[in-house]
């Protein structure tokens, strides 16, 4: 693409309890400012992004980027619609709005939307990233995923943080982390230990006191935690991490580890890079996919890597070539 490409906006105004709306204005201002053509549709129920996103991707013109106003839910539904359209080729730009921004973090794009829109409007060309794609053969789904696939203790935390109703209130107040912080309590003392089977590169392991089972396309989940310090979006490979369940002191000593990227180096924790892989519960488990929630399940769970071409520049922009 050489000329300046026609933006076709997706916003979801209720991302990042309503951040997005908030900031919105100043984007389009500075859209207007730079005399940038694009049109915009706004997402006004759950899944509506998906549904927009694969009939952008059907229709689509030449020289149009489709630009991304929400959190991580809103970019995974906007890739799950592209992707399920067949067109693998349309370039995804992104303004991290959400409570999390894990992907903003994870490709190097400032988590201020008017910053992210410089590195936005900088391009000229896309770059590829990595894709988490997964199938579970026992409900015959599939979806692709920009973050991490949690089964376990972090899917009880999205789950819990998402159907609390002390959450809206605490996000008003600004005080979220302490909605997070119960999340993180409350997940620890109903997550039981669960059996798991792992398959990856040509081996099978299994755990039987499963407790964290997060596969991550890149370091970060849970608002900036590094989950994998060591993980890439440019290596078409996907970290899976298996932490096996703890008393409540280590866990708690390993969760400080975690938060400065320590905790590799303890037994209790597993980890896998491959490009193949396959995850198997037989217990009910919840799950989440790059923060939104699978539900509680058995899983059978086959993951592949693709990639999907972005549309910015960031300091990491080398490493994606
Ligand atoms: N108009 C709408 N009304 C209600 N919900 C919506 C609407 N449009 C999209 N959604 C839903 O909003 C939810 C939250 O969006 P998103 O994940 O982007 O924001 P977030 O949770 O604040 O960010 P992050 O995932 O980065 O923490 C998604 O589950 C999405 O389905």
């Amino acid at each position: 693409m050489a000329d300046t490409p026609h933006f076709y906006i997706i916003l979801n105004q209720v991302a990042g309890t309503g951040q997005a709306q908030k900031i919105w204005p100043q984007i389009e201002t500075a859209l207007k400012q730079r005399g940038i053509s694009y049109e915009l549709q706004i997402s006004s129920y759950p899944g509506h992004t998906t549904r927009i996103a694969y009939q952008f991707a059907r229709f689509k013109r030449t020289n149009q980027v489709l630009l991304i106003v929400g959190g991580d839910g809103t970019l995974n539904q906007a890739i799950n619609g592209v992707q399920s359209a067949g067109k693998h080729d349309i370039p995804i730009a992104y303004l991290p709005c959400g409570s999390g921004n894990d992907f903003a973090r994870g490709i190097g794009l400032n988590s201020d939307p008017l910053q992210a829109l410089e590195q936005i409007l900088a391009a000229t060309a896309p770059v590829n990233i990595d894709l988490g794609v997964y199938h579970d053969a026992l409900k015959n789904e599939t979806g692709y995923f920009v973050n991490n696939v949690g089964i376990g203790f972090d899917a009880s935390v999205v789950s819990i943080t998402n159907n609390s109703k002390s959450k809206r209130f605490l996000n008003k107040c600004h005080l979220g982390s302490l909605s997070y912080v119960f999340s993180l309590i409350q997940a620890f003392t109903s997550q039981d230990a669960f059996q798991v089977t792992v398959k990856a590169n040509g081996s099978v392991k299994n755990f039987s006191r499963g407790f964290l089972v997060t596969t991550t396309n890149h370091p970060y989940f849970g608002s900036g935690v590094p989950i994998m310090p060591s993980a890439r979006v440019d290596d078409q490979k996907l970290d899976l991490v298996v932490i096996e369940k703890l008393n409540v002191f280590f866990f708690c000593y390993l969760f400080i580890m975690m938060l400065m990227g320590k905790h590799t180096r303890y037994k209790t924790v597993h980890h896998f890079r491959t490009d193949d892989l396959v995850i198997r519960t037989q217990t009910l488990e919840f799950g989440q996919v790059d923060g939104e929630e699978m539900g509680s399940r058995a899983f059978d769970m086959h993951f592949k890597v693709t990639s999907q071409p972005f549309w910015l520049t960031t300091t990491k922009t080398e490493q994606f070539k």
